[in-house]
């Protein structure tokens, strides 16, 4: 057998391709950003196009970095931005509108529409979810109803509907000449329309939304071979055998298997993903019920998540719209050169607040500003904001789970934040530990290939890869801790309320 898999990561910011030995090391990685279209406040768009190229860019980087060919490659696995709505047409393979990101508000009209009818937690028995901008269904619903001629198509059968996954599994077995139209099932969880017991779409809610269901892609597991690459392809002939949704993917490549583990992966968003075992819990305290993953034939295993919209993305915005960084990680040293933060808070509501809050009314705030502060405290208060919102997530899961976590695994580009990190213990008041491997979400997916084919036998395998790398203790008193918190409490009550009939 071939000694290597590949996982393709296709995710907001970027997509990846990193090359895998068995002991789950990164042998080589391609990496290229797309576009952030953003067309209106609220708006976020991806060019589809544009990301299958780089897919294609990045795999030919990765194996030219580590002098492989595709012999040498085992299986292809697939992780992905979740959520993200790209729809095109069957018989061209074009996208008929740029995909709609998960960020993107644009929608809140249909929420509130299909809303007025039993609630935003309508659909939350089945699905798992309350209906919110930030899951797939209302983007294609957006789509439907405002593309020129989609309609029509949708109803002819012309249309297919995919997250990035699914859109890059298409067109890498074949696209418009016999590409595979599937997605797995943490993906599916993520629609709106994926019943979390029978594993299927649901007539009664695409219908309500009118999504056709023959848009919809088929419903496999997150590891099996779904088809081979197609002929044109650097990766011609291999089997694309794992798909997990990027925040499953993490936790999957964090070795969190079990009931009762977790993590926290710290990328454009951050999100907790708390392992429930085989049975579907429903949060009361403002998490989602989601699909963790399922290995072929094998047992479907649910989780919590606590998903937080902007995290890093912040940092972006800091470096892009404000220009006080050039690059993301200069935000450390402008951090460090205050002692605090100076009184500031921030709270990024760009997209309205997801959990624990759910608040499409919330906008992004700065609050506590005095003459005094500056831009040193602007990003100490941006690196805070991405802890003390984790902070409100691990208060959700503990709430729920009934027993209090003693430690958070943790991944993603930001974990590279020394400063984050620490203070990250601090206001959590428990160890943060990052893994030697930080790629989890690719890891992942690489896993998830493998077991497919045979190249790992088993979990045993993948849990003897997971090492320590690093380790946070936390060194803030408990009056400080308890200080700091109440104060952004507050700050993010100063942050709802904003968006009403003028403000969009
Ligand atoms: N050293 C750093 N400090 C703070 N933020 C960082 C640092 N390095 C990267 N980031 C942020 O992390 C994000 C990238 O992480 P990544 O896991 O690649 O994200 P994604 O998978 O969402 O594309 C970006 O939003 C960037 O602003
Ligand atoms: O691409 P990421 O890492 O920001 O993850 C995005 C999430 O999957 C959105 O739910």
């Amino acid at each position: 057998m071939a000694d290597y898999i590949i996982a393709i990561d296709q995710g907001t910011t970027s997509s990846r391709a990193i090359i895998f030995d068995k002991k789950g090391s990164i042998v080589a990685t391609g990496q290229k950003e797309h576009e952030q279209i953003l067309p209106k406040a609220g708006w976020v768009e991806h060019d589809a196009a544009e990301i299958w190229r780089n897919v294609q860019e990045v795999i030919g980087l990765a194996l030219g970095r580590a002098d492989l060919t595709r012999h040498d490659i085992a299986a292809v696995g697939i992780t992905n931005q979740r959520e993200t709505a790209v729809v095109w047409d069957k018989n061209t393979g074009k996208p008929i509108y740029n995909a709609i990101v998960w960020q993107d508000t644009r929608t809140q009209e249909i929420v509130d529409r299909l809303a007025a009818d039993g609630g935003v937690e309508r659909f939350k028995p089945v699905v798992g979810l309350p209906l919110a901008t930030y899951f797939s269904g209302t983007k294609i619903a957006w789509i439907l109803e405002n593309v020129e001629g989609a309609r029509e198509k949708a109803e002819a059968g012309d249309l297919l509907f995919g997250t990035t996954d699914c859109w890059v599994l298409w067109n890498l077995t074949g696209g418009a000449d016999g590409g595979v139209h599937a997605t797995d099932v943490t993906n599916a969880s993520r629609t709106m329309f994926m019943d979390l017991e029978t594993l299927e779409w649901r007539d009664d809610i695409l219908e309500a939304f009118g999504v056709p269901r023959s848009m919809m892609p088929e419903i496999r597991s997150s590891s099996e071979v779904y088809g081979t690459a197609e002929s044109s392809s650097l990766l011609r002939e291999t089997p694309i055998a794992g798909i997990l949704g990027d925040q499953q993917a993490a936790t999957f490549g964090q070795a969190a298997f079990q009931t009762g583990e977790s993590k926290n992966t710290y990328g454009t968003g951050c999100f907790l993903i708390f392992n429930t075992g085989e049975e579907v819990v429903h949060s009361k305290n403002g998490l989602l019920t989601t699909v963790g993953y399922k290995l072929g034939d094998g047992p479907t295993h649910y989780a919590l998540e606590g998903s937080i919209a902007v995290t890093g993305s912040l940092i972006q915005w800091l470096r892009d719209q404000l220009g006080i960084i050039s690059s993301a990680p200069e935000v450390e040293k402008l951090a460090e050169q205050v002692e605090d933060n100076g009184g500031v808070y921030i709270v990024p509501a760009f997209s309205g607040l997801f959990a624990p809050y759910w608040r499409p009314d919330a906008r992004g705030a700065i609050v506590g500003l005095t003459r005094y502060a500056n831009k040193n405290h602007i990003a100490r208060a941006a690196l805070e904001a991405v802890a003390f919102q984790t902070r409100d997530v691990l208060d959700a899961v503990n709430a729920d789970a009934g027993v209090d976590l003693t430690e958070l695994k943790v991944d993603g580009g930001m974990v590279a934040n020394d400063a984050l990190m620490q203070f990250q213990a601090d206001v959590l008041g428990v160890p943060v530990v990052r893994p030697v491997v930080a790629e989890t979400t690719a890891l992942g997916a690489a896993y998830a290939a493998g077991l497919a084919v045979g190249f790992w036998n088993g979990l045993d395998d993948l849990s003897a890869n997971w090492q320590e790398d690093k380790r946070w203790e936390p060194s803030m008193d408990e009056a400080e801790r308890d200080r700091q918190l109440r104060l952004w409490r507050k700050a993010v009550t100063k942050s709802m309320d904003w968006v009403d009939e003028d403000v969009k």
